[in-house]
């Protein structure tokens, strides 16, 4: 019959655990221990469960200290899908939960704007038509906000406005419990036509909110003190469905390291300065680019100048007033365009500026860089973000690109 000593030194010596174990008949042994590098030490925590052990009493001042610390660590997280609303990545449309109970409505997750209205029962029937609507009037967490007003246009001359509800709203999981739903009483026809959205989500900085006589948050806003950390990420893809997560970097995601650099909310939108750009894989030059992380528009519009160096490298690229932009023939093989942005460089593959026919079966093309000349700003929407995992950094007001 083995001792326990020595079944002990067999069953190690088989677990390869036997570091400096005895001989037979010693009386001493030791084994390795590693730390958990992850543990948070919390004192009030640690008093808890040794007065919990020894049946010791244990105050409510404790017992609270103990849960506001298990409430803070609770990780939260949201993660939703994303979908080009057509073939030509026109914009990308995300679900989004609202009321009680749920109404699923396809918004637009806008990084350049800073309202979350909706097409909703108080929508005109003829403008509403083709649109999944919001009803306030079937959600019991539905509460209107009196005397409350919003009105909004945006850079394509498209607006709509409207009043105001608060309700829950549900994101990749993630709830708001009590978010401004803004309901539209008018829509333009830009937003009539387009009946693969029912709106607009904005990602955009606070101070871009329009609603009246009090601005309010953006649901990302309300929902970053709660995330485990106050970030999103936004992985757009060409003809494929990508993601928003909230509160997490999935770094899988991306193939490159994530360069960061500071973002300017002070118009409302992430902007940012990228510190020079390149054709076709050329070295980097100084010439900066400031402009704007834009998830709400399809576009990458950029100076006359670095227009104008990229399609220099495009034989058949032409203005076409008629389009009011450039094209060019659709056979052609168009080079990458690459940006330095944080340390580290994103190129945009040509195959993703090359992006529609100018009309169905045409051979002639629209590029998906265009000039910001008539715009005021530069804006690196979805055609530059296709290339890249981007964080949306709120807590340090940083934007990262990662190249994927
Ligand atoms: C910032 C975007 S609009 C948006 N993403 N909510 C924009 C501004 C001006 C022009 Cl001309 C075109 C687009
Ligand atoms: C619903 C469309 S209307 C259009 N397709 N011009 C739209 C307008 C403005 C933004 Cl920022 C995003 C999408």
């Amino acid at each position: 019959m083995q001792t326990f000593g020595a079944f002990l030194v067999s069953f190690l010596a088989a677990s390869g655990l036997a570091a400096a174990l005895p001989a037979e008949g010693q009386k001493t042994a030791s084994i390795e221990v590693s730390y958990n590098k992850h543990y948070v030490p919390h004192g009030p925590t640690a008093l808890f469960k040794a007065k919990r052990k020894y049946n010791a009493p244990i105050s409510e001042k404790l017992h609270a200290a103990v849960a506001a610390k298990k409430a803070l660590t609770k990780r939260q997280t949201g993660s939703a899908n994303t979908n080009p609303s057509d073939s030509a990545d026109d914009e990308y449309i995300t679900n989004v939960s609202i009321g009680t109970p749920a109404q699923v409505l396809p918004l637009d997750f806008d990084t350049g704007s800073s309202d979350l209205w909706v097409f909703s029962s108080e929508t005109p029937k003829s403008s509403a038509s083709g649109h999944v609507t919001y009803s306030p009037s079937k959600s019991s967490t539905a509460k209107k906000l009196s005397g409350a007003s919003w009105s909004i246009t945006y850079g394509d001359h498209s607006s709509s406005s409207g009043d105001v509800y608060t309700d829950k709203v549900t994101v990749g999981g993630f709830s708001v419990s009590s978010q401004a739903v803004e309901s539209a009483t008018k829509v333009s026809t830009q937003f009539v036509q387009d009946t693969v959205i029912s709106g607009l989500l904005g990602l955009g900085f606070d101070v871009g909110n329009t609603v009246k006589p009090r601005a309010q948050k953006t649901w990302f806003s309300n929902a970053a003190n709660s995330l485990a950390q106050p970030l999103f990420t936004a992985d757009l893809k060409h003809q494929q469905t990508g993601s928003y997560n909230f509160g997490f970097i999935d770094t899988t995601l991306a193939k490159g390291p994530i360069g960061y650099t500071p973002a300017d909310g002070s118009e409302g939108y992430w902007g940012f300065t990228a510190t020079g750009y390149s054709v076709g894989g050329a070295k980097l030059n100084r010439n900066s680019i400031t402009g704007i992380a834009d998830t709400g528009t399809t576009l990458l519009l950029l100076d006359d100048d670095v227009v104008n160096a990229y399609y220099n490298n495009v034989e058949s690229a032409q203005y076409d007033d008629s389009q009011q932009g450039v094209v060019f023939d659709c056979s052609e093989d168009l080079p990458s365009f690459s940006f330095g942005v944080g340390g580290t460089t994103i190129t945009i593959p040509g195959s993703l500026i090359n992006l529609t026919p100018v009309s169905d079966g045409s051979s002639t093309c629209f590029g998906g860089l265009q000039s910001s000349a008539d715009i005021g700003i530069n804006i690196f929407g979805d055609v530059a973000l296709k290339a890249a995992l981007v964080v949306f950094d709120l807590g340090n007001e940083r934007l990262g690109w990662a190249q994927k």
